[in-house]
This record gives structure tokens, C-alpha cells and sequence, in this order.
């Protein structure tokens, strides 16, 4: 589903991702955890290409996202959605407008946009708040209303750049639900970045960590965790239950 191949991103002499590459298969959630500076964040963006690799190749759904026109690559990116840690909704549009902004973006047929964007608002519980205005949502309404207009252009990836890093624990807990739903009523492959270790382990069915820019240790998550050790990112797969050398 989503494949990197020696993938390079440096800023100036600087190597924020280190040549990695990474398969992700369809179906899964993927989180990618290290210490902050790792590249986590950078790793996400280049997924969707919101940051161009120095060198390597992206591929998902089968497209060399890397070899496409500007606006090939726009028409890719409909199939990439992608929510933020600090939700990044339109201040001066509603609910419903925040999602209907992106529906026009994605040039969805006119006739059928509020349909498909008061679709999406159910999806997330959110079909009464149409008319309110992101100021008047809590965090978790907010990152609500941010997942439904990823949804709107039915997106087969869900980047996820910590989701939940804004919100308390019963908030965080809800919005990993729709998550989770996402995933598993809808079939969207999420990659998600996290700095906390409770979210990657309710949530992540596996599990990338990073150290210093590159691949760690990719391995499937489990439920039990270990005791700390030295190594941060040691700590990391010790406490996500795997084993360096499995
Ligand atoms: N636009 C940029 N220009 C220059 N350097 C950058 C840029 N974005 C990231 N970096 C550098 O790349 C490295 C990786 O950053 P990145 O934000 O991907 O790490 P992260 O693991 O997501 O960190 P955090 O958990 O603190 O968000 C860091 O050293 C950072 O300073």
C-alpha cells in the first residue's frame, strides 16, 4: 500500500530521514514513534510528498507518488487525507464549510457536496454541528470535524500527525475510536505519528520506531511492555513488547 524506497530528506547538510525504506500493507495502523527530532514528522510528510525527498522513490496505491506531474500528483493526493495536531480548520467557515471547502478543492460534483459532506459529519457524530463555527468546538469536536473533511474525498490513507497530542485522555480516547473506525468500517490504511506510547498500543496494529532519522525497528505491536532500558529508542521497543534482534 504505501512503499518508501532509500528515501533521503535532508535540510541543508542536515538529515532529517536517513535512506529508509518501509513497506506499509493495506489495512494496517502504522505508528511511527522516537524521540522528538527523530524525523517522525518528516517521514509522515513524505508521504504524501507535502515534503519532496533529497532522493528515493514513494509509492502508494501503486503510484510512483515521486515520478508525477504537479498535477497528477494533486489528483494522488485525494486518496491521501491527512489531520494535524492542531487540527488546521478554516476559522471563518463552519462545520459544514470546513468540509465543503475541501470538496470543492477536490472539484467533487457540485450538486453532491453537501450530501457527501454531511455523510462525512455523521461519520464522525458531528451532523448537528453543521452551522457552528470551529471557535465554538471543543478540541476533540475540532479534530472531529478535521477527520471528516479528510474522509470527504474517501481517502484510502490517513496521515495522522499527532492527533490526540492536544487533547485529554477521555478526548484522546473518543477520537482514537473514530479512528479505529475509520480503519475498520471504511478500510483506511492510517500511519500515524505519536510521541505516546498509550496511543500507539490502544490503537497501532504496528509500529515503525525512529532513531536519528532512520528505521530502528519496524515490527508488530503487542500489549505487553517491558522495562526501561539505557537506548531511547531501545526503551521504545521494549515498551511496545518486541525485541531488537527478533
Ligand atoms: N523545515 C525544516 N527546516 C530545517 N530543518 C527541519 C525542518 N523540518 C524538520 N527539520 C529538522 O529535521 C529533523 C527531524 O524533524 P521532525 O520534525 O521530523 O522530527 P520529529 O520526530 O517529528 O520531532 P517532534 O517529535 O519534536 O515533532 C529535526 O532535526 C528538525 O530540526
Amino acid at each position: 500500500m504505501i512503499q518508501l524506497n532509500s528515501v533521503v530528506k535532508k535540510y541543508g547538510e542536515s538529515l532529517a530521514v536517513d535512506n529508509i525504506s518501509l513497506h506499509i500493507p493495506r489495512g494496517e495502523v502504522h505508528g511511527i514513534i522516537g524521540q522528538s527530532g527523530a524525523g517522525k514528522s518528516t517521514l509522515l510528510r513524505l508521504i504524501n510528498l507535502l515534503e519532496i525527498p533529497s532522493s528515493g522513490e514513494v509509492v502508494v496505491n501503486g503510484e510512483v507518488l515521486t515520478r508525477l506531474t504537479s498535477k497528477q500528483l494533486r489528483e494522488a493526493r485525494k486518496k491521501i487525507g491527512m489531520i494535524f495536531q492542531q487540527f488546521h480548520l478554516v476559522g471563518n467557515k463552519t462545520v459544514l464549510g470546513n468540509v465543503l471547502a475541501a470538496l470543492q478543492l477536490a472539484r467533487y460534483p457540485k450538486r453532491q457536496q453537501v450530501s457527501r459532506a454531511m455523510e462525512c459529519l455523521a461519520f464522525v457524530g458531528l451532523e448537528d454541528y453543521r452551522d457552528r463555527y470551529p471557535a465554538e468546538l471543543s478540541g476533540g469536536q475540532k479534530q472531529r470535524v478535521a477527520i471528516a473533511r479528510a474522509l470527504s474525498t474517501s481517502p484510502e490513507v490517513l496521515l495522522c500527525d499527532e492527533p490526540t497530542s492536544s487533547l485529554d485522555p477521555n478526548t484522546t480516547a473518543e477520537i482514537l475510536r473514530v479512528l479505529e473506525d475509520v480503519n475498520k468500517r471504511l478500510g483506511v490504511t492510517i500511519v500515524l505519528v505519536s510521541h505516546e506510547m498509550d496511543v500507539v498500543k490502544s490503537i497501532c496494529t504496528s509500529v515503525t520506531v525512529l532513531d536519528a532519522g532512520r528505521v530502528y525497528q519496524s515490527m508488530p505491536t503487542t500489549p505487553k511492555g517491558i522495562p526501561a532500558v539505557d537506548n531511547t529508542a531501545e526503551y521504545f521497543v521494549q515498551q511496545l513488547g518486541g525485541n531488537r534482534h527478533a
